[in-house]
């Protein structure tokens, strides 16, 4: 389960059909598959005298699955915040899609996130007094906008969670909880998926649950997931593995085997 392409039905046969953008005619056509989901250019961030993030340029094509490894303190959050309009860059320039970040009031900002990104956490993060379907439909009520019932049901029945809908987050183990974060993150439809170590707290098996619903969100609906991991094989779920050492981006593995990134992992 861990180890996708150590068994036959994962991702490898995914990934040749990782360029099917799925039934859902409104996602594909604002989504425009190969474009550029997210881009950095030269970006740069420092705190003080440390630079996290060291100028660097980057694409996340639409459509695809990258994740993003390196050792401690090699500037993957910094990558991740910076990229998802979390944080802002010293300098340089993020866009998704056509908006640039940088040109964005605070307020703005948060409104584009909320609406145009999704975001799973190691913590998972659910409102503890709210039942799971309150917490999918989360992001869509802050945003005045109404759930789209057919959608719902396909997430809530993906993350298979249907059986669950009025259990609060406290009667649910934390694989479960993480799926309804994956839910929460998927129900807005948005132009890019960040998760940041969101398997770290699930045993193997579990993890690989969460991440096959990663893999499958690119698949058959054409999602773009960023993946923050120390995992060489939550790595091996992705399309490509791209290295941070330093704040820099030193490589990038396509088609990343759990062998290949540690291999490539253990001269970082
Ligand atoms: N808010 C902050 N203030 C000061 N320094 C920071 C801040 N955030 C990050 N840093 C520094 O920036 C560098 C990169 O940190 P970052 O958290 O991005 O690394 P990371 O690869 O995500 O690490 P880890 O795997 O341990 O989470 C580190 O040297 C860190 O100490």
């Amino acid at each position: 389960m861990t180890a996708p392409r150590a068994s036959s039905a994962t991702p490898i046969a995914a990934r040749a059909h990782g360029a099917h953008h799925g039934e859902h005619g409104e996602h594909a056509a604002r989504t425009d598959p190969g474009g550029a989901a997210v881009t950095l250019e030269r970006v740069t961030k420092t705190y003080g005298r440390v630079t996290a993030l060291d100028n660097v340029s980057w694409t996340f094509r639409r459509g695809t699955f990258t994740a993003i490894m390196g050792t401690s303190g090699s500037g993957k959050s910094t990558f991740l915040h910076c990229a998802s309009g979390l944080d802002r860059p010293t300098s340089g320039t993020v866009r998704l899609g056509d908006t640039e970040l940088g040109t964005l009031k605070e307020t703005d900002l948060t409104r584009l996130r909320r609406d145009r990104v999704g975001f799973v956490f190691q913590g998972y993060n659910l409102v503890p007094s709210m039942d799971v379907e309150r917490n999918i439909t989360l992001p869509l009520f802050l945003g005045g906008r109404k759930a789209d019932r057919r959608w719902l049901t396909e997430v809530v029945h993906r993350v298979g969670m249907a059986e669950r809908m009025d259990h609060k987050p406290s009667q649910l183990s934390g694989g479960q909880q993480q799926r309804v974060a994956v839910a929460r993150a998927l129900v807005t439809r948005p132009e890019i998926v960040f998760a940041d170590e969101p398997t770290a707290a699930l045993d193997p098996r579990t993890a690989g649950h969460v991440l096959r619903l990663l893999r499958e969100a690119v698949d058959q609906t054409g999602q773009t997931v960023v993946l923050v991991t120390h995992d060489p094989a939550a790595a091996a779920w992705a399309d490509t593995a791209v290295f941070l050492s330093e704040g820099r981006i030193v490589d990038e593995l396509a088609a990343p085997t759990a062998a290949a990134v540690l291999t490539r992992w253990e001269t970082l």
